[in-house]
């Protein structure tokens, strides 16, 4: 009998962070300040003010959380470089205490059989670079590949699978359109050239790596797939204009070489027009995709700003703490879309997850969330019918790790499958914790 969930050979099982919202210590040993320690330590901007000075204390007790992920039987790590920790000034100076913890960090995860993915901008950008424009600065690609070249001298060989960008549109759509991520930007006319120089800064990452490293590099986009709420011709176009503002907008350039026509239509005067010679930057070849895939958007027309296109709340559905319906064919149908749109590119599902209520730690050590456990093991199965459908998924990292800092909702949602105790920091492996290490000790099996 054939096994039901067998996951191909070599499938790599793991979990992700990022630097901001684990390490806390952002200044120590020459670290500079990045633009999420300006906005957090900005009053009214984050959830009960929380910020990410101390987070889950990952700079100091990385090696237990290395362990950790050793008993969970992890066979990946994702986890994203603090650019200011390496770059104190985001160019020029490279601070050695900063490389080496990542270093350290990595020759750890290599002891423990865990193969290192590495994200280059996981949003945390050296404030002294949004001191001279930040995304808004065509020098930023330089900035940036600048950045990527000393990473790659320093860490390639050991870390093997390189991210240059963690989602694009989530740094554009809440750090320069709607203003609720650093560095807190409102403006219709920013947006269009922070998205497109992060994008020529990808490009110009892609083409520094290549001129040092030897392994493979790609490029990391949240998707969510939407759906129309009803035939009528204005929910077709709502629609659609979503896709391409949410899925399309940063795939298209990176892997066609071209925007879709309805960013021009969304932004009007605001969407430039852009020097044929950035797209030759932007579309390098790269080896493979990471998709983060959260949830679904059932879409209609609205008179909401500057799409024109709102979300319609399925009532019989679940919905996590964060307000995403639980969705799981949605992965499914993404993972297809991106093979009949771009081709055939390895891919990694580089986030999943979701935040419940989790109770707290009870006696004996057990942290029961059998809503998690449910979300990850259909969003699983997702994953195999895209890979029976011919998908090539090189790996899957659950999000997160850890308990951590989520952004401007400070330490309000919990994603992790390991519970963090703040006051302690003392970590508890949840239910899912479990679950999930016996899904990847039975490589998927246990499904
Ligand atoms: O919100 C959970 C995680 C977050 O902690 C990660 O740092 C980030 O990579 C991440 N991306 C998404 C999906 N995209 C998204 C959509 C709208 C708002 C914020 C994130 C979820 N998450």
């Amino acid at each position: 009998m054939t096994d039901a969930f067998a996951f191909p050979d070599g499938f790599l099982w793991g979990a992700a962070t990022a630097a901001h919202q684990i390490e806390g210590s952002p200044l120590a040993d020459g670290a500079g300040p990045s633009i999420w320690t300006r906005f957090a330590h900005t009053p009214g901007l984050t959830h009960n003010g929380d910020t990410g000075d101390v987070a889950c204390d990952h700079y100091r007790r990385w090696k237990d959380d290395v362990r950790l992920m050793r008993e969970l039987g992890l066979t990946a790590y994702r986890f994203s470089v603090s650019w200011s920790r390496v770059l104190p000034e985001g160019t020029g100076r490279v601070n050695p205490a900063g490389l080496d913890f990542y270093s350290r960090l990595v020759d750890a995860l290599l002891e423990a059989g865990i193969e290192p993915l590495l994200t280059l901008y996981h949003w945390d950008l050296p404030a002294a670079l949004d001191d001279r424009g930040g995304w808004l600065n065509r020098d930023c690609a330089g900035w940036f590949a600048e950045y990527a070249t000393v990473m790659a001298k320093a860490l390639d060989g050991r870390v093997r699978k390189w991210v240059t960008l963690n989602e694009p549109w989530v740094i554009t759509d809440g750090g320069y359109l709607h203003g609720a991520l650093a560095p807190g930007h409102r403006n219709k006319y920013e947006a269009p050239i922070a998205s497109h120089n992060l994008m020529r800064a990808h490009g110009a990452a892609v083409q520094a790596y290549r001129a040092v490293g030897r392994h493979e590099i790609g490029l990391v986009v949240n998707i969510e797939p939407k759906y129309p709420a009803s035939d009528a011709p204005e929910d077709q176009t709502a629609t659609r204009r979503a896709h391409a503002y949410m899925n399309e907008q940063y795939l298209h350039p990176a892997l066609l070489g071209h925007y879709p026509p309805e960013l021009r239509e969304i932004f009007g005067d605001a969407w430039p027009d852009w020097p044929a010679e950035d797209f030759a930057l932007i579309r390098q070849p790269l080896d493979f995709l990471g998709i983060n895939y959260y949830t679904r958007n059932v879409t209609r027309a609205d008179g909401s700003w500057p799409l024109k296109a709102g979300a319609v709340k399925q009532p019989s559905a679940t919905y996590t703490e964060t307000g995403w319906e639980v969705f799981p064919q949605g992965l499914t149908d993404t993972l297809l879309w991106v093979r009949r749109t771009y081709g055939d590119i390895p891919l990694y599902v580089t986030e999943n997850g979701a935040a419940f209520f989790d109770p707290p730690v009870a006696e004996g050590g057990r942290v029961r969330d059998p809503l998690r456990i449910d979300y990850l093991r259909r969003h699983l199965r997702a994953v195999h019918e895209a890979i029976r459908a011919g998908c090539d998924i090189r790996g899957y990292m659950v999000w997160s790790l850890l308990d951590n800092l989520e952004w401007s909702l400070g330490y309000s949602k919990r994603f992790g499958i390991v519970h963090v105790n703040y006051a302690t920091q003392q970590r508890t492996v949840k239910d899912s914790g479990r679950w999930y290490a016996n899904v990847v000790r039975s490589h998927g099996r246990a499904l």
